[in-house]
């Protein structure tokens, strides 16, 4: 049944499916359209639906969570339900070429039963769903049931080693077993948080940091279909989250904890089997930098060395430091190496100024007048060589905000220059006047057709100040070396997601979508034209959704 055939079912605004979950004991029947709040927040019955034909089962997921709603932003707060589904009423105009649907994937409970986890990165993941047809609209969520979510919820407490939490130990030898246990893998989450990709084969995987953690779904239900095994024998236990991923190929780096490095690894469409191209040795260090991301042009894969650096023996605590599983070692320096995607050879290594990203937003090759690549460009949303950023993201900060305070570190867009002549070091830039986007940037999207190549434009996540967290959508022109801000007061707008208009010619010619958080609870998806980053649609969800990372685009044929 596609989408809009299931619509079909239920034309109301907010017109929530019938909810078939796993854990029945937490099941609460109630009746049609009304989805009752746990007594202990001192509400009854809240109308989230429109009539319903069908009985409602909200999988409650605790007793706690009213309250923590009814004191904090909606973006920090665990959602409300496991699952939800309907089509929601559009104010302006759904342009008619945009088909196909937008997901969504982040942390979206941060509890369980009463306890709660430390920081945002931790949660469990929550994939959002805007299928586009026809101008209309019809939006879902659902709890992804990796195996760290669905033990968690049935032991009652955390079972794995997530980001920053890790499984309370009764007693010395179970806190023994659980390290030897990381070594094989076992222990380390498959919560599923950070992104989604659409493979070249069709395949919707979403993803996270370990390798165990990239599971397939089906972007229509959204229903969590299995892991994705890799076949090969490259090992390891972790990758970056954000692997570069197009038609044709599937490019990642898989960072080598023990003889500091990284390996630069393809997996073609319609194979789990991820092949080398190369290995970067790591030029100092203990321990390879962080690889969230990487970026990569039209012939190199570019394999960055953070001096925020992976730390073994943080991996081993039970308690989390401040920088979790990393250290900021600024002795050991930044690097970028550069490496042919077809040879697999490293064509440079410069050291380069220090620096701290999560986000690279795309790279490409500079040419001199007979053709020649001269140097690589390659642009990252960078927090100014501040690790700390990584601990403003603990969600005591987040929910503790008083609207007053300037306390988001400052940000720009980092243009790095590698220069291919030999020479020993890269320079870093801002790519334009950070004050331009408020100091703030990261959440970063561009043009596909764009990826590896010269570009203009590229949308992300700004500052208006006074703020803890990015708070405005923005449009950066890199030429101009301006940029167009979107902001709504104390609303949290998610990554804004470029989608191409079919047959567009210039690069900006599409639309933007993010979904909003607002204050008051309530939550939109905003539809923003490309070109002149004015809003052309927005569409109210039935409640407002926690904070969301990154999304895909999954067009329908
Ligand atoms: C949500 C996001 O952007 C990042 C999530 C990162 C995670 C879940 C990292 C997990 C890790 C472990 C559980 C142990 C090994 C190290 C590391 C990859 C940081
Ligand atoms: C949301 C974020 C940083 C915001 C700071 O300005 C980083 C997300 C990283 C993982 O995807
Ligand atoms: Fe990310």
């Amino acid at each position: 049944m596609d989408s809009l055939s299931l619509s079909g079912i239920c034309r109301h605004q907010f017109s929530p499916i019938t909810m078939l979950d796993f854990n029945q004991s937490n099941h609460r029947i109630e009746k049609a359209g009304f989805v009752r709040k746990p007594e202990k927040g001192g509400l009854t019955i809240t109308q989230v639906a429109s009539p319903l034909r069908r009985p409602v089962i909200v999988p409650s997921l605790d007793n706690e969570t009213v309250d923590r709603r009814d004191r904090n932003h909606v973006a920090w707060t665990s959602v409300r339900q496991e699952r939800w589904e309907g089509e929601l009423v559009v104010q302006g105009e759904i342009p008619l070429w945009l088909k196909g649907t937008y997901l969504r994937n982040g942390p979206g409970l941060w509890h369980i039963e009463d306890y709660n986890f430390r920081h945002l990165f931790d949660g469990y993941a929550t994939l959002v769903k805007l299928q586009f047809e026809n101008g209309r609209l019809i939006a879902g969520h659902r709890q992804i049931e990796s195996e760290a979510y669905k033990a968690a919820r049935k032991n009652k407490k955390v079972c794995f080693r997530e980001f920053s939490e890790v499984p309370k130990y009764e007693n010395f030898m179970a806190y023994v077993g659980d390290i030897a246990k990381l070594f094989s893998g076992a222990s380390l989450t498959d919560n599923a948080n950070t992104g989604v990709v659409k493979l070249g084969d069709g395949r919707v995987v979403c993803l996270t940091e370990t390798q165990k953690g990239s599971l397939v779904i089906d972007p229509n239900s959204l229903e969590t279909l299995g892991r994705l095994e890799y076949s090969d024998s490259l090992g390891g236990l972790i990758h970056s989250a954000h692997p570069i991923v197009t038609d044709a190929e599937f490019l990642t780096l898989l960072p080598d904890l023990v003889n500091p490095g990284y390996l630069v690894v393809r997996m073609e469409p319609g194979t789990n089997e991820r092949k080398v191209i190369g290995r970067v040795n790591c030029r100092n260090g203990p321990a390879p930098g962080w690889v969230h991301s990487f970026p990569v042009t039209e012939h190199y894969v570019v394999v960055p060395e953070m001096p925020l650096r992976y730390c073994a023996q943080n991996l081993l605590r039970a308690e989390p430091t401040p920088l979790y599983k990393f250290e900021w070692h600024p002795e050991s320096k930044a690097f970028l190496h550069v490496m042919c995607k077809a040879s697999g050879k490293i064509v440079a290594s410069v050291e380069v100024p220090l620096f701290v990203t999560f986000h690279f937003i795309n790279a490409y090759e500079e040419e001199d007048e007979d053709g020649r690549v001269t140097a690589i460009i390659a642009d990252c949303c960078e927090h100014n060589a501040d690790a700390t950023i990584l601990d403003q993201l603990r969600l005591q900060n987040l929910r503790s905000f008083n609207g007053k305070d300037d306390l988001l570190p400052d940000a720009r867009v980092g243009r790095f220059t590698i220069p291919l002549d030999g020479s020993p070091c890269g320079k870093l830039e801002s790519a334009l006047e950070p004050d331009e986007h408020g100091r703030g940037m990261d959440m970063c999207s561009i043009n596909p057709t764009k990826l590896g190549k010269k570009y203009r434009y590229a949308y992300a996540c700004g500052a208006q100040r006074p703020c803890h967290f990015p708070n405005t959508l923005t449009k950066l022109d890199l030429v101009k070396k301006k940029a167009k801000n979107w902001h709504e007061a104390g609303a949290v707008p998610s990554e804004p997601f470029f989608v191409a208009r079919p047959g567009a010619t210039e690069e900006d010619d599409g639309a933007v979508i993010s979904l909003i958080s607002e204050k008051n609870g309530n939550g939109y998806a905003l539809l923003l034209d490309g070109s002149t980053f004015e809003e052309i649609a927005r569409a109210k969800l039935p409640y407002g959704l926690p904070y969301g990372l990154h999304g895909c685009w999954v067009p329908k044929e």
